[in-house]
């Protein structure tokens, strides 16, 4: 089923790097770039691109004058990106303009488009996998113009629900998706399709949020920090002001790039069975546990009426409320917390002042539960999910048509921002599902890093 489909048109997103920084031929570091540029030349002052494209953009409005009187050639190309969710497919379709040819591009339009269940329910049925792929592929073909196909990338990556399935299933499935896209009209790179690892994934969703946030110059040292909750993993990245934190996280939550002629390091890890989802698996003792047929797993952070079959990764689990037990915060958050405990690593600094961007399900959590309105994001502290979940575990009746999960998944939020990396009740966190009209998500990144290669290690 459909769940999500959108075109935007935004305003100019994209920056350039300061003149201080060492020019590169367009195209030195990139990989497979699209062969030809095709846009017309434009003129410094009306530079629209996007003449006759399915995605017809908004005339941009805004720039930096002294690049529009330096830069006088744009060139237009598209990316597909495809995200392999543990919990559904998404496609973005990312139309860019190339001003400057030692910036990164200006991102001017954006198509998303998702898709429930992902890939991984699919596992022992593969085509079928492949078929989801397909349909998504038709939204690409309708959003890309004819013209462009053959040079623009079409390329997946998949997370966490892949990363959980035996490697002999991940492999038949990516095999699939490869067949399929083979058969399309677009242009396939090599390694279009794999399993992304977690270092990648944080790392790239710092890469959009920062992008799009206006952070990305060219040595910068004010950025934002992200938090991704998916179903399978959730992942943290930051760019450390001390040494000491670096210092002191284990060695591989430390992952260097390479953008504008410097490396940037960032604190990332990615936590596999941390994700919402798997979480709440955890929590009940189901996550790996045989004879699910018969086991009833339950918790006092459902309902105590509650029972249901709930599938997960292509299995099903009965799973219900203590019945004539208690039900509640306090219990609740004793049995998240050992999902959270001595499995999540503080890093030295995160007690800090720096800004966080949270997203994924702390958002949709947050609107549900009405912590934000769902139009608008918006800033809320770790206090303000804490007095959330003690209102929706304590009265559970009145959140139960939301979902019965609120309460769990509030409360896990709440443990592993402050149990977890150990934020301060008083730690801000700006809650948002799109940044000047893209999504936030690790897919924007990962299409700069296909055209730049930023070098993640
Ligand atoms: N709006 C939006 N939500 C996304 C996007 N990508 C992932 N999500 C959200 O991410 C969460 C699930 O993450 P998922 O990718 O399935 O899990 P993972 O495999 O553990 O990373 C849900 O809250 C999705 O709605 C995106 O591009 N846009």
């Amino acid at each position: 089923t459909y769940y999500g489909h959108h075109i935007y048109n935004s305003h100019v997103i994209g920056h350039r790097m300061p003149s201080h920084a060492a020019p590169r031929p367009y195209g030195s570091m990139d990989n497979q770039l699209p062969p030809e540029p095709h846009a017309p030349e434009v003129s410094p002052r009306a530079p629209e691109v996007s003449g006759g494209t399915d995605m017809s953009g908004l005339p941009e409005v805004s720039g930096a004058p002294e690049m529009q009187q330096t830069v006088n050639v744009s060139r237009v190309y598209f990316g597909v990106m495809f995200d392999a969710g543990s919990t559904g497919t998404r496609v973005h379709i990312y139309k860019f303009i190339q001003k400057d040819p030692v910036a990164l591009p200006v991102l001017d339009n954006e198509m998303y488009h998702a898709v429930k269940p992902g890939l991984s329910a699919y596992a022992d049925k593969p085509d079928m996998g492949g078929d989801t792929i397909r349909q998504l592929l038709k939204v690409a073909k309708k959003t890309v113009p004819k013209s462009e196909w053959k040079q623009t990338p079409v390329i997946l990556k998949a997370t966490a629900g892949l990363r959980l399935l035996p490697e002999e299933k991940a492999r038949a499935l990516l095999d699939e998706v490869k067949e399929v896209f083979e058969e399309s009209p677009f242009f396939v790179p090599n390694n279009s399709v794999s399993l992304m690892n977690g270092t990648n994934e944080g790392v790239l969703a710092w890469v959009t949020v920062n992008f799009l946030t206006g952070h990305l110059y060219a040595k910068t040292r004010k950025t934002v920090g992200i938090l991704d909750l998916g179903g399978g993993s959730t992942q943290i990245t930051f760019l450390p002001k001390s040494k000491k934190t670096v210092h002191t996280a284990p060695p591989s939550y430390i992952a260097r790039f390479n953008l504008f002629n410097s490396t940037y390091e960032l604190y990332t890890h990615s936590y596999l069975g941390n994700g919402l989802v798997a979480a709440r698996l955890a929590t009940l003792g189901a996550l790996g546990a045989d004879g699910l047929d018969w086991k009833v797993f339950t918790s006092s952070c459902l309902p105590k009426k509650f029972r249901e079959d709930w599938t997960f990764g292509g299995l099903t689990y009965k799973v219900s409320g203590v019945p004539d037990g208690y039900a509640g915060y306090k219990l609740c958050y004793y049995e998240v917390m050992r999902v959270v405990k001595g499995v999540v690593h503080q890093p030295y600094e995160v007690k800090g002042s720096s800004i966080f961007y949270a997203f994924s399900y702390y958002y949709d959590r947050a609107v549900e539960s009405g912590l934000i309105d769902g139009s608008r994001g918006g800033v809320v502290e770790v206090r303000d999910f804490k007095k959330k979940a003690k209102e929706v575990c304590n009265k559970m009746t009145k959140y139960r048509p939301i979902s019965p999960f609120l309460c769990m998944d509030m409360t896990y939020i709440t443990c592993l921002l402050k149990e977890g990396f150990g934020f301060k009740d008083s730690t801000v966190l700006q809650l948002a599902k799109k940044i000047n009209n893209a999504e936030t998500s690790w897919a924007l990144g990962a299409t700069f890093d296909h055209f730049n290669n930023f070098n993640i290690h």
